[in-house]
Formats: C-alpha cells, sequence, structure tokens
C-alpha cells in the first residue's frame, strides 16, 4: 500500500489550530495528549517491568507528562515524576493536570532521582515542546544531559526538548529521543538537520483533530503516493521514443565522472535515450561501463532531448557560462545543479534569465551553493533550511530542492515539502550528481515537473535506503551504486500501484 502523505506545520500553525479547537475540544486535547502517550509508551514498555520517570518543564508540555503519569498511576503501574519549577506558575491547563495527579495520590520530586538498579522502564521527556523559546541552560540542561545518559527506551513528548520545531536546530542542548510521540502534525523541525537525529522514531497523534479542516497545510512530508499516477505499467508494443531524450551537460576538463554519473541515473530512471555532452575535448567518447552514454560534445548535445540538466562538473570558465546561456534560452525543463548554480550567484544578468524562463527551472543546490545564490553563509541557510528553500524559490521563481538531511521543495506556488528517505550513507561524493540525473530521466519520460521532482528526491533517498538495508552502506556507500537500487524501486512501486 502506498501510505498518504502527511501535512506539517510550522509551530504558528499548530498554534493556530489549538486556538480553534481548544474552547470546543472534550476531552480537552491536553487530556487527550496525555492519554495519546501513555498508549504510545505501554507499547514502548512490553517486557520492561519495574518504574518510568516522566521529566515535566514548566509550561503545557509538562501538562502533558502529569497527564500521562496520572494514567500509569491508576493503571497500578510504577511512575516516578520529576518537576523542579514552581506548580503555582504553571499555565492554566498544565496546573489542572498536575493537580489531578495529586488528588489522584501522586508524588512530584524537585530533582532527578537516582535510576533503580535494574534502570528505568522507559524515560520520558516532558520538558518542553513547542514553546521552547531560547537555549536551554542552567537546570534544565543538566537534566537533559543526565537523562540522554541513561540506557533504554527514551521517549519524548511532541518535540524532543532542545530541538527547534521550526528548524531542526539544536538550542543549546537538546534530548535524545529513541520514540517521539508528536500532537495533531508533523513539525519542519522534527524532520531535518538534527531533528531526526534527536526524534527516533516518530509517530504522530492527531488527537482526533483533522488539522486541514483547520487550516490548510502549507507543507506535506513527501511519499511515493505523491507522484503515484506517473506509474504507467509499460505498454508491450512500446518503443524507446515514448520514454524521451534525457540531456546532461558538465564534464569541464578533470571533471568528467559528475556528468557520467548523472547520465547512468538518468537511464536507470527509465529515459529512452541520455546524451551527455562534455566540455573536456579529450573526454572519452565512450563510457566503456555505461556504453548506451551518448557522448557528444557540449555544445552538439544541447540541441537534442526534452529535458536538460546542467551543471556537473561543468566550471565556471566563459565557456561553461556560454553554455549555461544557452541551456537558458531554450524550451526544455531545466535542471540546474552545481556550477550552474556557482555562474548564477555570480552573475546577474544568468540569474535574471534563470529567472524569466517560461519552461521550468529545478535548481539543486547543497547548502554551501544555496549561500552563494541567497549571498548569505551556509550556516545561516542551515539555520533555518525551510525558509531559505522557500526564499530561492520566490526569488528565481523557479521550483527548488534543498539538499542535506530531511531534503526540502519548494515549488513557486507556495507549496512546500520535506523528504524522509535517506541516511549518511549518501554523504559521498557523486550523489548530487545522481539526484540531478534522476530528475533529468524522469523529466525527459515527460513526468510533469512538480512530480517529477517529489519523484526524483523521494527515489534517490529510498534507492540508499535499500543499499543500506542489504549492508551496502552507510559506510562505503557510492553514487555509482545508486542507479542500479532506484530501478529495482521504480519497477516495484509501478507493479505495486497497479496490483492495488
Ligand atoms: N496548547 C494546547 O492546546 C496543547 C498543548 N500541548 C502541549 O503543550 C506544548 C506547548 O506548551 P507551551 O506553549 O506551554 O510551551 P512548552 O511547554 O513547550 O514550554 C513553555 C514554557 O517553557 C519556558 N521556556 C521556554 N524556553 C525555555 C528555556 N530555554 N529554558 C527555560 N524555560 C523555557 C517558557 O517560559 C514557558 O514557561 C506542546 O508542545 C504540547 O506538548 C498539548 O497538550 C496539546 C494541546
Ligand atoms: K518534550
Amino acid at each position: 500500500m502506498l501510505q498518504s502523505s502527511q501535512p506539517i506545520y510550522p509551530v504558528a500553525g499548530i498554534r493556530t489550530i489549538e486556538t480553534a479547537a481548544m474552547p470546543t475540544a472534550k476531552p480537552p486535547l491536553m487530556e487527550r495528549a496525555g492519554r495519546a502517550s501513555a498508549e504510545e509508551a505501554v507499547r514502548l514498555m512490553i517486557d520492561r517491568p519495574g518504574a518510568l520517570l516522566i521529566a515535566c518543564g514548566p509550561g503545557n508540555n509538562g501538562g502533558d507528562g502529569f497527564v500521562m503519569a496520572r494514567h500509569f498511576l491508576q493503571a497500578g503501574r510504577q511512575v516516578v515524576v520529576a518537576f523542579s519549577g514552581d506548580t503555582a506558575k504553571l499555565p492554566g491547563d498544565a496546573k489542572k493536570a498536575w493537580e489531578a495527579w495529586r488528588d489522584a495520590g501522586g508524588e512530584t520530586l524537585s530533582d532527578l532521582p537516582a535510576a533503580p538498579p535494574e534502570g528505568w522502564a522507559l524515560v520520558v521527556d516532558a520538558l518542553f515542546g513547542i514553546g521552547l523559546q531560547r537555549p536551554i541552560t542552567g537546570r534544565y540542561a543538566e537534566w537533559i544531559r543526565a537523562l540522554n545518559a541513561l540506557p533504554g527506551p527514551r521517549m519524548s513528548i511532541d518535540v524532543p526538548s532542545g530541538l527547534c520545531a521550526d528548524t531542526g536546530r539544536v538550542l543549546g542542548v537538546a534530548f535524545r529521543a529513541t520514540h517521539t510521540v508528536t500532537f495533531i502534525a508533523l513539525k519542519p523541525g522534527l524532520l531535518t538537520l538534527d531533528g531526526p537525529d534527536h526524534c527516533g522514531e516518530l509517530v504522530v497523534k492527531r488527537l482526533d483533530l483533522d488539522a486541514n479542516a483547520f487550516l490548510p497545510a502549507p507543507g506535506w512530508e513527501v511519499r511515493p503516493a505523491l507522484f503515484a499516477d506517473q506509474f504507467t505499467p509499460r505498454r508491450l508494443n512500446a518503443h524507446k521514443g515514448l520514454f524521451g531524450d534525457a540531456v546532461i551537460i558538465g564534464g569541464a576538463p578533470s571533471m568528467c565522472g559528475a556528468p557520467l554519473l548523472a547520465g547512468r541515473a538518468a537511464l536507470r530512471a527509465g529515459a529512452g535515450r541520455v546524451f551527455v555532452g562534455l566540455l573536456d575535448p579529450r573526454a572519452p567518447a565512450v563510457d566503456l561501463v555505461q556504453p548506451e552514454l551518448m557522448i557528444r560534445s557540449a555544445e552538439h548535445a544541447l540541441s537534442e532531448g526534452q529535458a536538460i540538466a546542467i551543471g556537473p562538473g561543468l566550471g565556471r570558465d566563459t565557456v561553461a557560462a556560454d553554455l549555461l546561456r544557452q541551456a537558458l534560452a531554450s524550451d526544455h525543463a531545466l535542471v540546474l545543479d552545481a556550477d550552474a548554480l556557482n555562474l548564477i550567484a555570480d552573475d546577474d544578468t544568468l540569474a535574471g534569465a534563470a529567472t524569466r524562463r517560461h519552461a521550468p527551472v529545478v535548481l539543486t543546490p547543497h547548502p554551501a551553493e544555496a549561500a552563494r545564490l541567497l549571498k548569505c553563509s551556509p550556516d545561516q541557510v542551515q539555520q533555518n533550511r525551510l525558509d531559505a528553500v522557500i526564499e530561492l524559490s520566490r526569488r528565481f521563481d523557479a521550483h527548488a530542492v534543498l539538499k542535506g538531511h530531511g531534503s526540502l521543495i519548494a515549488h513557486p506556488n507556495g507549496r512546500w515539502l520535506i523528504n524522509r528517505s535517506g541516511n549518511p550513507g549518501m554523504s559521498a561524493a557523486g550523489m548530487g550528481d545522481v539526484l540531478t540525473g534522476l530528475l533529468a530521466g524522469l523529466l525527459a519520460q515527460r513526468w510533469p515537473i512538480e512530480a517529477a521532482i517529489i519523484g526524483a528526491v523521494h527515489l534517490h533517498g529510498a534507492a540508499a535506503d535499500l543499499l543500506l538495508a542489504k549492508g551496502i552502506g552507510p559506510i562505503g556507500m557510492s553514487a555509482s551504486e545508486l542507479p542500479d537500487a532506484v530501478r529495482i524501486l521504480l519497477n516495484q512501486w509501478v507493479a505495486q500501484h497497479h496490483r492495488q
């Protein structure tokens, strides 16, 4: 079954939904959140007898922790609650949750207790959620460090404490959960930058709310269901002309590997023919590993194909700039990667030509390339990856993909998505070239632009995940291994989709 995509809301959106839903919510949202957390915790504690520890913070995230604790107490389970704040200062709902815990006979410790000899059945982080406002210091930082050092499963309520729910940045120090139960909908910071490293397994509890009915989602999680319309089985009476021609331009002297990798990926993604236009005059006339690739001079290749990707190993000299100018003037869908992005960042005329294009443009920068395009530092891009990709798309009136864990996609219509496939095996040279080739390959087959981008980004990560599952990586996974895995997945997905 191709699972449908889940909506993603920044904190401001979650707040809007909460405010709209709260007045009429029966049972109240905090009761639902605490109960949902308890249900998830039960699953994690199967075969783990003994007490669980819940560390509660000074806001409503702490309130969820008190509700959860009460459920376990009432179910006869040993539960220890630590809360170092002043109960008189708890916000309304959290105060009620603490009172209900106290009235049920629960005790609250003002400091973290020593772990029992057999360890905790589960450690629960209910310190901070979406209300985190600044870096964590002092006692809360000490608590988080101590909790992180404990063995066994560790669960975060809503957001790992210390993680910015909008950006995935660690503010000071952050709880490292093995499991995170998040409420109402996904948040961007759980899915990109340092978010996935801190969330562990991520579960969404909607609290019986249809978030989209309160506020249309601005962003979505990437899932194959979003591009499954393109999964067409091939007719028996098919020929290569039906699957389009992809063109890859790049390969200045000593940089021919990059466009060849992209070309191989385009072939494995199903393009009928792939032209690779190389700048290096001494480049080999044939790729002996992949002789199907049609190697041409860069100039010659530009006159072929339905989709062009330019940039891998392109270099930045005047010949490269001139080729880019020609590619921008063509009527084809155009993928700009690597040095094509660097050239545009340095030349306002080229940037203007990219922005004014009628046919679609896709920018696929890594954070350093995005920084050059946005005239800021890579750190600034990483501080808020979502804002950066939206700004890139807006500034160039183009589709933009910001690479890195939790790759982000922004479309000129304002819609954005976050991809969750992929693993650290992809931190290797040539992986970006493979993504560029996949995009060109899907565009050549006339996938609509959004489906091609979402599909290529997801396939790229999913292929690496398939290799990982076979023991090929993360250490030593190489870009040349990805295209074969892409082919396996695409064929599986098409077959699966048509069995449903
Ligand atoms: N509002 C609602 O309707 C619901 C809220 N829920 C829970 O409530 C959470 C949000 O609650 P809040 O808005 O109270 O926010 P939090 O509980 O995340 O934290 C806010 C509190 O922490 C303090 N604080 C923020 N950053 C700090 C720092 N670095 N060091 C020390 N103190 C810091 C603030 O002054 C405030 O007291 C959600 O994440 C979720 O867990 C759920 O119960 C679902 C319903
Ligand atoms: K938390």
